[in-house]
């Protein structure tokens, strides 16, 4: 037995199935043409788009800036189930009961070793109260990050919200730095993992400059690396020293309500604009 290829059996067959599709467009388009409502020929028919493909707008503090600077922890991402898993693992070894999740919220948002020395004293002022050079800080610091590095951000989301403004940002041309506390060690991976690493031009950690958060330092360094004046700059965070930071730099400041506030509510901060969500900055 022979058997045809495909393509001369398929072109034996055309002419009658060329036929049957005929007559089903012929049955469609009656079809189509009857039940619908006629329109004048020159009238567009509106559908309802997707919400993404509506022309969107930003905030006119956003719109206006040359630089966007953003906060990580409490502003980008909820980070504080694996600090708090590791802030307990590391009391576990040091034979402490653990602080839970609820103090750790807190404490974040000064850098690894303030949150270090908070959870040894359980106590929000533990960072005043230790010295860089306490034996007990240094091995409990040494056991947090082991601990973390651990954890590999497997609990840690990015909020509601977020990538409405990154992505509307993208858009508009807007420059985008990431400025955390968090020991820079640990942001490339985070960044990587959650999507967020592309929207960056410059990504700066507690540890990478001589100062931190609350210092201007690492806000006017990113304007100086990417040539803007300070004062077209937007610092977004979630706690008073993200809004110190910017205004000690000249920024404009926007507070994010949901974060970590360190006991301080962020609308008492002082900030210039104070946001539920930062899908709110987009409409
Ligand atoms: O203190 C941290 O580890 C987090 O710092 P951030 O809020 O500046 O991102």
């Amino acid at each position: 037995m022979t058997i045809k290829p495909l393509s001369i059996r398929c072109a034996q067959n055309w002419p009658k199935q060329a036929s049957k599709v005929r007559l089903l467009c012929k049955r469609i388009s009656r079809l189509s043409e009857s039940s619908l409502p006629s329109v004048p020929s020159h009238k567009p028919i509106y559908r309802s788009l997707p919400l993404n493909a509506l022309p969107r707008h930003l905030h006119p503090l956003i719109a206006q800036a040359e630089l966007l600077a953003f906060d990580l922890d409490g502003t980008l991402i909820d980070s504080v189930p694996d600090l708090a898993t590791a802030v307990d693992s590391m009391l576990s070894d040091m034979g402490r009961s653990p602080a839970g999740y609820d103090a750790v919220r807190q404490w974040v948002g000064n850098g690894s070793a303030a949150l270090v020395k908070r959870a040894l004293c359980q106590d929000i002022r533990g960072d005043q109260q230790l010295s860089d050079d306490d034996d007990e800080f240094l091995n409990a610091h040494q056991l947090f990050l082991q601990h973390y590095q651990h954890c590999k951000g497997e609990k840690t989301v990015c909020y509601e919200g977020i990538f409405t403004l990154l992505d509307q940002a993208r858009t508009s041309k807007i420059p985008m730095v990431l400025i955390t506390n968090k020991p820079y060690r640990f942001v490339p991976d985070i960044l990587q993992e959650l999507q967020l690493a592309s929207y960056f031009a410059l990504v700066l950690g507690g540890d990478s400059l001589a100062e931190k958060k609350p210092s201007a330092l690492p806000l006017l360094h990113a304007c100086q690396q990417l040539d803007i004046p300070s004062e077209k700059g937007v610092m977004i965070g979630d706690s008073i020293t993200d809004i110190t930071a910017g205004k000690n730099a000249g920024f404009t400041t926007i507070a994010v309500t949901y974060g970590y506030d360190h006991g301080k509510p962020v609308q008492e901060c002082g900030a210039d604009l104070v946001v539920d969500s930062l899908a709110e900055l987009v409409r």
